[in-house]
């Protein structure tokens, strides 16, 4: 895995990015998951689309197993079970006891109170990548005290959907970035990502990807995968621009959301390096 430094430039970055997508195919990483049941199937197969091993768990000890085996986790808190109080809590301590990297998608945070728990008890666990659209983050800024006026102005989750602007999450992601040292990735019609050093903003994509389930969660089980060979940012970078080319091929493919799936996971299996070193990525330094 490549170290991160301090400020990077866009083209560092995009080599570092085609790096990462090449790395994946050649050696097939494992990134095991906890992951709601609503779009378990969907996670799976986009990571294996490109190239990397997919494994999802349930229990604490299955969690901590796989915490050690995999070369980086996926928790997604999707679809809470009651074992999950336990799972959740033992998995992150686990990673973040052997250093290894993990992504977090809040989904639906908001949602009763046991979402709400395990987001405040991981908190000092520190996500490498917390992934999420833009009321998620603005959400988890505010209930981590990173940013207490983060939600005064913002609309909030609706469900599993943003109300709110990939724009008015800059600041709650920032202020998650520079607390977990790690990156933070906002998606939406025009995605965000930062380290809390440098703002990243990723067009491309495609309105489809909000008529099928699971763009999102695939988007945070795919992060895992690069996180297991590149640093935060450029792995939040890589999945990112992946998943803004191979949704705009397939929304050219497509008749509907159905064919678009399927579209979707053909475009990221058939994804190149150089592909996500070119996609449109416009940087700005902090
Ligand atoms: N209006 C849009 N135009 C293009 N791409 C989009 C649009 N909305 C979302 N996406 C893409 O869909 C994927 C999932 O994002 P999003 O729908 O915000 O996540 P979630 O499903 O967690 O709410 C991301 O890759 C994002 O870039
Ligand atoms: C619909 C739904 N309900 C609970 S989890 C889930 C899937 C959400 O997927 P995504 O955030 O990727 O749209
Ligand atoms: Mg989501």
């Amino acid at each position: 895995m490549s170290e991160p430094s301090a400020t990077r430039t866009a083209a560092e970055l995009r080599a570092l990015m085609a790096r990462a997508v090449r790395e994946v195919r050649e050696t097939n990483p494992l990134a095991p998951s906890i992951t709601n049941t609503v779009t378990q199937n969907f996670v799976a197969n986009a990571q294996l689309a490109v190239g990397g091993s997919a494994a999802m768990v349930y229990l604490p000890d299955e969690g901590e197993c796989v915490a050690a085996m995999g070369g980086a986790l996926y928790i997604n808190l999707g679809t809470l079970l009651p074992i999950y109080e336990q799972s959740i809590p033992r998995t992150a301590r686990a990673l973040s006891a052997a250093g290894k990297p993990w992504v977090l998608d809040p989904v639906g945070v908001g949602i009763g109170s046991l979402r709400t728990q395990l987001i405040q008890t991981v908190r000092d666990d520190k996500p490498t990548i917390l992934r999420g659209n833009a009321s998620e983050i603005i959400a988890v800024a505010e209930l981590w005290g990173l940013d207490s006026a983060a939600a005064s102005g913002a609309d909030g989750p609706r469900g599993v959907d943003t109300t709110d602007s990939v724009d008015a999450a800059e600041r709650a992601a920032v202020a998650i970035a520079r607390f977990t040292g790690g990156a933070v990735a906002v998606s939406g019609a025009t995605d965000l990502v930062t380290d809390g050093t440098s703002v990243a903003r990723l067009a491309g994509g495609s309105p489809l990807m909000t008529c099928i389930t699971g763009s999102g969660c695939s988007l945070g089980g795919v992060a895992s995968v690069y996180a297991c060979v590149a640093d935060p940012f450029v792995t939040a970078l890589t999945a990112t621009a992946a998943y803004n080319l191979a949704g705009a091929r397939a929304a050219e493919r497509c008749t509907g959301p159905g064919s678009f799936q399927v579209a979707f996971l053909d475009a990221l299996y058939q994804l190149t390096p150089e592909d996500v070193a070119e996609a449109p990525l416009q940087l700005t330094v902090l």
